[in-house]
């Protein structure tokens, strides 16, 4: 649980495909990108299953370049003293946009629209194309968005930008988050209105999307129980996770109308059975220009931790910023309990050492504490220092660096 990392080349693994720009951070600096690393120091992920992996000792971190982190187990990798990042907002343009396109595209009937033109090929051909064109169209007349209600569950990165977009396109908009941070809150229209229960987003809204996290609290939130509040024909867009849906009571409200049309970026072998349903392959993140910004994000993230202990965007650990000027530096994870920074200072001021600077920061249960060493430690100091600290009752791990 603790280890030295001054000087030390830090081993990154990979376990998807990360676009290499953000991978490039790491040339920048002490650092090998080895996949085959049973034991590396950081991971970078973006949906692979970390649930049944173990970790080995040296890691640090794992850096999520995406936004939703239920693939890893971060309740363990906070017993173990591993920080958990992600990449917030980084792939929300992307997300919304395709939210956007699917929106209006289910509304018009377009991908089965588009199939039947295509399926034509193989019943027909020359003039005959056109002429069964002009007769089949009328099975897929749509509906326009404009003037219809869209109602946006949690309104975070992206579904603020889903919002303000569907006011744009002159669709009343309706939102729902109980959670909703202040800095979302300044970036949301205020022609958004304001559901204050989840109930009466379900009662006006013509189509609902989600956009919440998969916790315990979420799993399962689109059940009969719900589908019951909902207007009859309602479409409901999942770019989310798909345990957020209750398949089953979904397959019954497709085939009883209730719910009209199911857009999913999360097909399985249950929704791919069902009618109405629109599956997507996870295709929300998939641009260019959004794998580049959450690979950039994670590397960065990953290597300043590394590099300086700093924590950004941390979703199991207090983030904490203590300006890095080269001094040998203790970095510390800890429960939130009495005295925990009195006992770190007091084994340090047992070998001598003066403190230059320091910062202590907490989230709920944990904490993490940086303290900077005005002195040259000797290297041979270190291991009796850190063994110390490790001793403390609360500590989690702890590095110098
Ligand atoms: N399809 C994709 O490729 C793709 C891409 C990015 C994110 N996602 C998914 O979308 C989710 C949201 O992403 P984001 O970047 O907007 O995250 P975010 O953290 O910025 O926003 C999530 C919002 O949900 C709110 N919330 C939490 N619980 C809620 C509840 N019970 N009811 C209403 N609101 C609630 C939070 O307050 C927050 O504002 C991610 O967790 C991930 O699962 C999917
Ligand atoms: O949570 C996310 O960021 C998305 O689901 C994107 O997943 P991906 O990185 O596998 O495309």
């Amino acid at each position: 649980m603790s280890t030295i990392t001054a000087g030390k080349t830090n081993t990154i693994k990979t376990l998807n495909n990360i676009a290499e720009v953000g991978l490039n951070e790491f040339k920048k600096g002490n650092f090998t990108i080895d996949d085959s690393n049973e034991n590396p120091d950081a991971v970078v992920v973006r949906s692979f299953n970390m649930h049944s992996m173990e970790f080995g000792s040296n890691l640090k971190a794992i850096a999520r370049a995406g936004a939703g982190v239920n693939n890893i187990p971060v309740d363990k990798c906070t017993e173990q003293g591993i920080v958990v990042f992600n990449t917030p907002g980084a792939n929300a343009n992307a997300v919304k946009e395709l939210v956007l396109t699917s929106l209006i595209a289910s509304s018009r009937n377009l991908f089965d629209g588009v199939a039947w033109a295509k399926s034509l090929a193989e019943k027909t051909e020359g003039e005959d194309v056109a002429k069964l064109v002009e007769a089949g169209k009328k099975q897929f007349v749509g509906k326009e968005i404009r003037g219809k209600t869209l109602g946006v569950i949690g309104l975070g990165a992206i579904g603020a930008l889903v919002a303000n977009d569907a006011l744009n396109l002159d669709m009343e908009v309706i939102g729902y988050d109980p959670f909703i941070s202040v800095d979302t809150a300044w970036n949301l229209s205020r022609n958004v209105h304001r559901a204050m229960t989840i109930e009466q987003l379900f009662a006006y809204s013509d189509f609902i999307t989600v956009h919440v996290p998969l916790t315990n609290d979420t799993k399962g939130m689109f059940n009969e129980e719900a589908f019951k509040q909902m207007k009859k024909g309602v479409h409901i867009l999942n770019f989310s996770r798909d345990g957020l849906v209750n398949e089953e009571d979904m397959g019954v409200a497709l085939k009883n109308g209730t719910v009209g049309k199911y857009i999913t970026d999360f097909p399985n072998e249950n929704v791919l059975k069902m009618e109405n349903v629109i599956p997507i392959p996870h295709l929300g993140a998939s641009t260019a220009e959004s794998e580049e910004n959450c690979a950039i994000m994670a590397s960065r993230q990953v290597k300043e931790y590394l590099e300086t202990g700093n924590v950004k965007n941390s979703v199991n650990f207090p983030n904490a910023d203590l300006p890095y000027t080269g001094k040998r530096r203790v970095a510390a994870f800890h429960m939130n309990v009495p005295n925990m920074v009195g006992q770190i200072t007091g084994a340090i001021s047992d070998y001598h050492l003066n403190i230059a600077d320091m910062v202590n920061r907490s989230r709920g249960d944990y904490a993490y504490t940086m303290i900077d060493i005005d002195n040259k430690i000797n290297g041979d100091t270190i291991p009796g220092l850190l063994e110390k600290i490790k001793q403390i009752k609360g500590i989690i791990s702890v590095r110098v660096i």
